[in-house]
């Protein structure tokens, strides 16, 4: 669909269209609905990214709370978002060695006891490797730093999100 679509949709559609862009944070579509029309997907983009960016910690925390584990409970009981469970899969992790699993478990919760909030990437730009390398590496990283970290990875799952749906072909409204 196009931008000019989006802009004419009214707030119920476009909570349904956009509202996991940001995975489980409706909010932030309900909350940039305001700022139509959008001049194009980098506009949308931004109006999200600021949105996030003067949030106060908590609630930049919070979103990362929304984001399901890689290869975690849900994945295994098949209860992810649709979007998740693309990307995950897309990603491999939904064939893990049950070592790989075992692994990859030990090291979200030691990431999560660090850091308060689940271990995020774009799993549609990785693959179980880079996840598990990047997962071991990013353990190390300063608070701050991981926070910011794992922000950049929203913001890569918000961007191919958005341009799955502005890409799409599928007009909801028909
Ligand atoms: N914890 C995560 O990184 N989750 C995810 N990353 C994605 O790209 N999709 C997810 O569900």
């Amino acid at each position: 669909m196009d931008i000019q679509l989006v802009n004419s949709m009214d707030f119920g559609e476009f909570v349904d269209v956009l509202g996991n862009i940001i995975e489980k944070c409706p909010l932030i579509a309900a909350a940039i609905w305001s700022h139509r029309p959008f001049m194009n997907l980098a506009d949308l983009e931004k109006h999200v990214f600021d949105f996030i960016d003067a949030l106060p910690q908590s609630g930049k925390e919070g979103i990362l709370r929304c984001h399901p584990d890689l290869a975690g409970r849900e994945l295994q009981q098949g209860t992810l978002t649709p979007e998740s469970q693309r990307e995950q899969r897309g990603a491999g992790l939904s064939n893990l060695g049950p070592e790989e699993r075992r692994r990859l478990g030990q090291l979200n919760c030691e990431y999560k006891a660090r850091f308060g909030f689940p271990f995020v990437i774009a799993a549609r730009l990785s693959d179980k490797a880079t996840v598990m390398r990047e997962l071991e590496r990013r353990l190390h990283n300063q608070p701050t730093q991981e926070l910011r970290a794992a922000l950049e990875e929203v913001r890569k799952i918000c961007h191919l999100r958005l341009e799955d749906i502005l890409r799409s072909r599928e007009d909801p409204a028909k």
